[in-house]
């Protein structure tokens, strides 16, 4: 495992000037009510420390609170925005809208609170996302580059295309994103160099960890979300696509998962979309079971919350 990067450097506040498309940010809020009721199932708030020195690894001493009994992994969320039929879009690579405008709004309260965010190849290439947080507390102002989380393009099989996610590059260039981090497995191939060179170039960086083989077989999850321990993110929300969610979800990955925010809308995609539902381990018996759960109804929708009961 190899991991390296640069950061710009870190402002309290930034709006963006240059770029006049980004002037067009949405500004989300939702009630301090809600941010209660969300709050048990949150990684604890990041320190300045930890904002500014994310590359250290001396911080460990300064995590208060942290959820898992092994120090050397991060708070993981897994949230998505599902369909009454559990699908998460259309097709593949298609994006979907599902979530209604209150529950986008604490989608992007939740980025404000993780290190990172993290989705897998296939939605990076299919939905050019932003990957950032335009949250604000007083409804007014956008929370400010420290409180950005660090998008992570999960990409085993090297199909990510940088050019399809120009938009991450220009919020990071604006100073209101962070550039994203590359994760590849471990193996190096020459033709990796001068990607990682440009990516580098725009802000951005690579973790390197685990091996990847079938694809159906998934992703040594621990080794990835140990590595990115080790470059000092400490919580990282994980928002999909299929692939990704199905992986962490079967029996083996269940126990690095500490907590499932899911927006449920009120809508049937119909058959033939992508679907979250993971591989059953053992026939005829539930494959998970959360605990600890809330219900949360935003406008349309309703936001499940709660902590998954580990199969294995
Ligand atoms: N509604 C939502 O909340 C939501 C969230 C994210 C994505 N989406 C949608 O999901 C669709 C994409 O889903 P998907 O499953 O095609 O893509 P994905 O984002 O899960 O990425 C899959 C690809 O990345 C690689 N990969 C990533 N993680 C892997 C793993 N653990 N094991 C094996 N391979 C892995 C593989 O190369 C694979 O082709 C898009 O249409 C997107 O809009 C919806
Ligand atoms: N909460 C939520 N509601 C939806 O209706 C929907 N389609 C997604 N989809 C998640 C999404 O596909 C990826 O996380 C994006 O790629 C993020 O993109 P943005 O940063 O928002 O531009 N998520």
């Amino acid at each position: 495992m190899a991991s390296f990067y640069s950061e710009p450097p870190i402002e309290p506040f930034c709006r963006p000037q240059e770029d006049t498309s980004l002037q067009e940010q949405t500004v989300y809020t939702i009630s301090k009510e809600d941010v209660e009721r969300l709050a048990p199932y949150l990684p604890p708030k990041r320190s300045e420390f930890l904002r500014e020195r994310q590359n250290s690894r001396k911080v460990e001493d300064e995590i208060a609170g942290y959820s898992h009994a092994t120090q050397a992994l991060p708070h993981v969320t897994l949230t998505y925005a599902q369909s009454l039929d559990s699908q998460i879009s259309l097709r593949p690579g298609q994006r979907t809208t599902l979530s209604g405008v209150e529950t986008k709004a604490m989608t992007q309260f939740l980025r404000t609170h993780h290190d990172a965010i993290l989705i897998g190849a296939g939605t990076a290439n299919a939905d050019n996302p932003r990957l950032n947080t335009s949250f604000s507390y007083d409804g007014e102002n956008i929370v400010g580059l420290a409180e950005q989380p660090r998008p992570l393009i999960l990409d085993p099989g090297r199909s990510w295309s940088e050019e399809k996610c120009e938009k991450m590059f220009r919020l990071a260039k604006a100073g209101v994103g962070r550039a994203p981090w590359w994760i590849i497995c471990e193996e190096e191939t020459e033709r990796d160099e001068e990607r990682i060179k440009k990516i580098k170039e725009f802000g951005g960086g690579i973790i390197k960890a685990g091996r990847y083989g079938r694809r159906e077989n998934g992703v040594e999850w621990e080794k990835i979300l140990n590595a990115m321990w080790d470059t000092g993110i400490r919580s990282v929300m994980i928002e999909g696509g299929a692939t990704v969610i199905n992986d962490l979800l079967r029996a083996r990955n269940q126990h690095l998962v500490t907590s499932v925010i899911v927006t449920i809308a009120p809508t049937y995609l119909g058959s033939g979309g992508v679907v979250v539902a993971p591989p059953r381990s053992v026939q005829d018996e539930n494959e998970a079971r959360l605990s600890g759960v809330t219900w949360i109804p935003f406008g349309q929708d309703v936001v499940m919350a709660g902590r998954l009961a580990p199969k294995s």
